[in-house]
């Protein structure tokens, strides 16, 4: 259940152009605390594009997105990104990388080692804490990445088609990780994919986004029970719910 009694983010007739090119076209939605939502849309549509302009790489042509109630500030607002591509550092081993954020936050090594100690453990890289990412494998690495955002222990997590690449048992593992991050730390997610069954997998929430100039088409609660499992039937009726209001696509 997703509790209705805090707004994380508010996004009030968020325009975004490129030029002549309007991307986003006017669009309002809000995102409560601690819930976990999935956007999907065609390619192009604009959803990396929401997220640039959620955390300040882009500014909105119009409209506004608030977090807590006030403009972002990246300062002030504890944002984790995770996109496709393993943003690890190669040259520092994996508890490095993982307690790179946290210096730079300035937090106590006593801190920084129990927070590290921590998300390491809750993501099975134990074993592995002083290999380098090149030494890794494909799910190690964005196991890495995770443990990086979780352990700034961010307000909002957002993630842009982070198992993009990744083969379908590893993204399955990285799936059910994910939740159990997210039912242990009731961190905000805002979670972007083109993969249908992912999005009803993941989401509590699915918002499906048109074409450009985009627009949100519909808005899909998602109450089935976790752990999901995508032949059951209730699963799939909504996935071809979602499905058939994309066929466009
Ligand atoms: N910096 C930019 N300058 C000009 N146009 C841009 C810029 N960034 C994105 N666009 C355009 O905005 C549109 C939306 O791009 P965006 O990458 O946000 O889409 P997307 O939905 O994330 O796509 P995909 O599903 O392929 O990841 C595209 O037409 C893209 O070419």
């Amino acid at each position: 259940m997703i509790t209705k009694d805090k707004v994380k983010v508010k996004v009030s007739n968020m325009t975004k152009y490129f030029g002549d090119l309007c991307v986003l076209d006017n669009i309002s939605f809000d995102v409560q605390e601690g819930e976990f939502l999935c956007i999907v849309g065609p390619t192009g549509c604009g959803k990396t594009t929401f997220l640039n302009t959620l955390t300040k790489l882009y500014d909105v042509t119009s409209g506004e997105i608030l977090v807590n109630g006030e403009p972002v500030d990246l300062k002030k607002h504890n944002l984790a990104y995770i996109f496709q591509e393993y943003s690890t550092m190669p040259w520092l081993k994996v508890e490095e990388n993982v307690r790179f954020g946290l210096e730079i936050k300035g937090l106590p090594e006593a801190e920084i080692k129990k927070r590290a100690d921590e998300v390491i453990k809750m993501v099975g890289l134990e074993p592995f804490r002083s290999y380098y990412p090149k030494q890794l494998s494909a799910s190690m690495l964005q196991r890495v990445v995770i443990a990086r955002a979780f352990a700034v222990q961010p307000e909002l997590l957002l993630m842009d088609e982070p198992y993009g690449q990744l083969d379908l048992d590893l993204r399955f593992k990285l799936e059910d990780e994910l939740i159990r991050l997210w039912e242990k730390t009731k961190t905000t997610v805002i979670f972007i994919t083109h993969n249908i069954e992912e999005a009803v997998y993941l989401g509590q929430r699915i918002l499906v986004l048109t074409n450009k100039p985009t627009k949100i088409k519909e808005e899909i609660m998602n109450d089935l029970p976790r752990p999901r499992n995508i032949v059951d039937p209730a699963f799939i009726d909504l996935r071809n719910k979602v499905t058939d209001l994309i066929k466009w696509w």
